[in-house]
């Protein structure tokens, strides 16, 4: 189905699937009458031939004993029960799920599930047969399972066999380093891509990387949802029929219900579904291979693993205030522990302290029976999408979470059938159990904070009501504030400095105390959260709001035309991404994670990034594109502006914000827009030629939208140029892009001729496919249309916008080039200055009316950064000034001494925070800025103890990896 396609799950469509879902559909419903025990859940058998039990006796068997009978054999089909199979049908199947009947039988007889492996009918296997691959080494006695992994994906065995040797290679000799560079570095058929700098690396990196396949799932269930909400019209819920059985509500007048459910440790309870005999351990999600594997990892010899780590914890500790995460790095000293992380883990070995996201190598110190088991992710994506279908079966008022969790809101459902809304939940959870073989949790509460807070009580397999009518300022008391939606570790750190830790704490201050805080925004919500209260409605229909592609392993460059080359990759990745969301982007984020100065060269993971700073840089466009092109030439000039050595890269991303819904675009807005700027082009080779446009221009014209110089060309020859880079753009991104955006390492102003030339390729871009063929077709039409339109404009003033192409762009910053030293940048500490500060403080205590009028001797100008366009004079200041002139810093310290001294925090949080994003996106290269931003910082956290006890916490930091340690 075309949709299916489009969205990434064309595997699941079709009539022939849509029957099979149906037939195990009916035989879920048949056999809830009959069902005794739960023996077999999760568990779904096909039969192929002759069997003894016979086939029907299996089938009755699984619907008394809370199995699932395949009519057909799929993909998540947990068994094959047979008794032998032809050769020659043997070559095409998965043999690790051929067993024999008797496992039916024994499980039956011995109540419980037991191991498979004696069943297995094919072990001895020819080598020309699939293998049963063990995941372990021979030796490794830690471990006393022997437990058998279903065989790896080719590339996945690769991959980790090649890391391994690797490995195994640097550890055991450190002379063959440089092979190592060389292996890593060439791009060789026979291994997967090693490093950013191999061609399918990227390929490589996102079949592997987890948080992008959570991230894409995540963000294709948003759309999913929307798409169903489209395709649903007014069709109605006819599975709600069902539901005429269930208890009837006793509950009098309209009461809300959200419904919050989430699958029971996703990734385990997925991989289970294949390792049934693993039900009741402690068992967990890893790449990692466990074992000795874990607790004995090969180490690069030039890394040194204890000061990279003892470096992250510090960060964690003082930049982040995560103590969690810090204490999770020292964990990882010990020996040679696998930094792998747990992506999750069963409830058993949560009892035993394990949680999601701890290193492997901590978690077997813990725990050292610990069941490791590997990564489905197709078996994840098969999982969630039959949790969305069950959902919705009944209800589209869904918010998407993530792949495992979402908001359900039951107000409406539960008003109409007059049902129990927890027989209701019951009920759905059972089919979304019987359905996918796997466990879910859920909440329900009156919003969403507190379904939420129910699903954590409900966990595991279970489900509660926050009833209404329950004393909600005791229930939340105990809650920390970590745990609520928008409390972060920065924001947290901050609260708890003032002595706030949990909701209890702030349910005993006042609202204004808490805005004195985090500012008047943050302080509502949280206080309102605090007592149970949320006002957030479900977003049904989200949209998104930002688009990435990042890769933080592997990312290892010698040469600039390597960087070039991964980024013009990424570049294409992230806009087939944007793309595929159906978006254009106003704002292009470059961000580069730098190998820190006091970090060891070789990381202790494998090209891992190791210990960082991070650089990020922005272009901000006129108007909004999907075009790789612009994306990908955006992007080289950031990186070339960041004056980056290459080999000190260890990560790269790239975001893509401001985005706008592609339907949105307005066609006669830009078709004005680009002619206008054509009929100019025309009258200005009518008029000026041979002569180059003059370079008047009356104010600042932003970066993108400067044109290059006029050359002697015609609009006809633009159009054919636009029409040349249109059909290149028109090829899916996958293409290689345009070399036309070769500026990377060629001088400053080759992109503004690059990406304008004698067009703007901008405006092109961004024209919705058929507007642009249009326009390519119907140019002189066009242009008829737009001269008249143009007519009686002054010609002048259009010349006004034309400016040639910018100067080469400032140099990276050199401190000892600044016409200002650090004293400088600080407050003047003469008399007359300390005098003027006490005069303006005076007049403050006036305003505020402290002291008797007769002591003001003057009336004051208010306070600028009071005002409402106190941004528009920073940005104005930092746009302007390339060095701050101290007289400004002085000022700008004497405002900001006036808002502490007159309790203004949320005032002073927010005009830190604006001018610091400033200085970070405007002035990243000049370190005088740099300074003076964090002596005004210093300075108002001393003047905070001085006045009021307790520093502030500033959330933005300037980044600048020259002048800031
Ligand atoms: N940082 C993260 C967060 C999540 N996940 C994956 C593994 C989880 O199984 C799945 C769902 O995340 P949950 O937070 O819902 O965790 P679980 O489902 O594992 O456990 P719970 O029962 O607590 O929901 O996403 C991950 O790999 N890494
Ligand atoms: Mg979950």
């Amino acid at each position: 189905m075309a949709r299916d396609e489009h969205n990434g799950f064309g595997d699941w469509g079709g009539y022939f699937e849509a029957k099979k879902s149906k037939l195990e559909e009916q035989f879920t419903a048949a056999s809830d009458p009959f069902r005794k025990s739960n023996l077999f859940a999760g568990i779904s058998i096909f039969v192929n031939g002759r069997t003894n039990p016979s086939a029907d006796e299996l089938k009755r068997i699984m619907m008394v004993h809370g199995g699932t009978y395949h009519h057909y054999e799929r993909p998540h089909t947990t068994f094959t029960i047979a008794t032998n199979v032809p050769d020659v049908k043997v070559r095409n199947m998965n043999l690790s799920k051929f067993i024999s009947a008797q496992w039916v039988v024994d499980c039956l007889e011995n109540e419980k599930i037991l191991d498979y492996k004696p069943y297995l009918l094919y072990t001895n296997q020819k080598t020309s047969q699939p293998r049963l691959n063990f995941g372990k080494s021979k030796n490794d006695s830690n471990n006393d399972s022997k437990l058998e992994e279903p065989p790896l994906k080719k590339s996945d065995s690769n991959l980790d066999g090649i890391l391994k040797e690797l490995q195994q290679a640097v550890a055991a000799s450190p002379e063959k380093e440089a092979k190592i560079t060389n292996l890593s570095t060439t791009s060789n058929p026979s291994h997967n891509a090693m490093s950013a700098v191999d061609p399918g690396f990227l390929t490589e990196f996102y079949k592997n990387s987890r948080l992008h396949h959570i991230a894409t799932l995540g963000a294709g269930f948003k759309q999913y949802v929307c798409e169903l909400r489209q395709a649903q019209g007014s069709k109605g819920f006819p599975k709600r029929q069902d539901l005429k059985t269930l208890t009837k509500s006793t509950q009098i007048g309209s009461v809300r219900y959200v419904m919050h459910i989430d699958m029971d440790c996703f990734f385990v309870s997925v991989g289970l579904r294949s390792h049934p005999e693993l039900r009741g351990l402690p068992v967990a999600v890893t790449h990692s291979k466990g074992g000795s594997a874990a607790t004995d990892v090969p180490v690069h010899p030039q890394a040194d693993r204890e000061a990279e780590l003892e470096l992250f914890a510090q960060r964690f500790e003082h930049h982040l205030h995560d103590n969690i995460k810090a204490d999770k790095v020292r964990s990882g000293f010990d020996k040679k522990m696998s930094l792998s992380e747990i992506a999750s883990c069963s409830y058993e070995a949560r009892k035993k302290g394990i949680r999601n996201g701890m290193f492997v190598g901590q978690a077997l110190k813990m725990c050292p029976e610990l069941k490791t088991i590997p990564y489905d992710f197709e078996g994840y994506k098969e999982v969630a999408f039959t949790l969305y279908n069950t959902v919705s079966q009944y209800t589209l008022n869904i918010e998407a979470v993530s792949c495992d969790e979402m908001f359900v809101e039951l107000t409406d459902l539960v008003d109409d059938l007059k049902v129990d809304v927890m027989a209701f939940v019951g009920y759905l959870r059972q089919e979304v159990h019987a359905k996918t073989g796997c466990p879910c949790s859920a909440g329900v509460g009156s919003n969403k904070l507190l379904a939420r807070m129910a699903t954590k009580e409900a966990k595991p397999n279970g489900q509660y009501l926050l009833d209404h009518d329950q004393d909600l300022l005791a229930y939340m008391a105990p809650t920390p504030l970590e745990s609520l939606p928008g409390v972060g570790s920065s924001m947290s750190y901050k609260l708890s400095q003032v002595g706030l830790s949990s909701c209890g704490d702030v349910q005993k201050i006042t609202l204004e105390k808490l805005e004195s805080v985090l500012g008047k925004k943050q302080a509502q919500t949280l206080y309102q959260n605090c007592q149970g209260v949320d006002t957030r409605p479900l977003n049904y229909e989200q949209q998104r709001k930002q688009v990435s592609a990042e890769a933080n392993y592997g990312i290892r460059f010698s040469k600039p035309i390597e960087v070039e080359n991964f980024l013009r990759q990424l570049g294409a990745e992230v806009t087939t991404r944007l793309i595929d969301a159906k978006r254009r982007t106003k704002s292009i984020n470059l961000k580069v994670m730098v190998r820190a100065a006091e970090a060891p060269v070789e990381t202790s993971k494998f090209m891992g990034h190791g210990v960082c700073d991070v650089i990020n840089k922005s272009s901000i466009l006129k108007h909004s594109t999907d075009d790789v092109n612009v994306i990908t030439s955006h992007v080289l000039k950031l990186m070339r502006e960041a004056h980056l050595p290459p080999n000190e890269l260890r990560g790269i991303g790239i975001h893509l914000s401001k985005l706008e819904d592609v339907n949105v675009v307005r066609k006669e807005n830009i078709l004005k827009k680009m002619f206008v700027k054509i009929t100019e082009k025309k009258k200005d080779q009518t008029t000026v030629e041979p002569q180059e446009v003059p370079a008047t221009n009356s104010k600042p014209i932003p970066e993108e939208t400067k044109v290059k110089p006029k050359e002697k060309t015609n609009v006809l020859s633009m159009l054919t140029a636009a029409a040349g880079r249109k059909s290149l753009n028109e090829d899916k991104v996958r293409n290689e892009p345009s070399r036309n955006y070769d500026f990377f390492g060629a001088d400053e102003s080759s992109l503004v001729s690059a990406s304008a030339g004698q067009f703007d390729p901008d405006i092109l871009a961004q024209l919705p496919d058929d507007i642009r063929r249009e326009v390519l077709t119907f140019k002189e039409e066009y242009l008829r249309i737009s001269e008249n339109d143009e007519t009686g404009r002054s010609p002048s003033k259009k010349l006004c916008t034309r400016i040639p192409s910018p100067p080469p762009l400032a140099l990276a910053f050199s401190p000892s080039s600044s016409p200002l030293n650090e004293s400088d940048l600080q407050p003047s500490t003469s008399k007359a200055a300390i005098a003027r500060l006490e005069k303006r403080a005076t007049r403050k205590e006036y305003e505020l009316g402290c002291r008797p009028v007769e002591e003001v001797p003057c009336i004051e100008e208010p306070n600028f950064l009071l005002q409402l366009d106190y941004k528009n004079l920073l940005n104005e200041w930092v746009t302007k000034e390339e060095v701050p002139a101290p007289a400004d810093v002085n000022l700008m310290h004497g405002q900001i001494y006036k808002l502490v001294k007159a309790d203004k925090m949320s005032q002073i949080y927010d005009v830190m925070k604006y001018l610091c994003r400033l200085i970070n996106s405007k002035r990243s290269n000049s370190c005088p800025w740099h300074m003076a931003y964090n002596h005004l910082e210093s300075d108002i956290q001393k003047k905070m103890i001085e006045l009021q006890g307790y520093n502030m916490h500033f959330t933005e930091t300037i980044r600048c990896y020259k002048c800031v340690g």
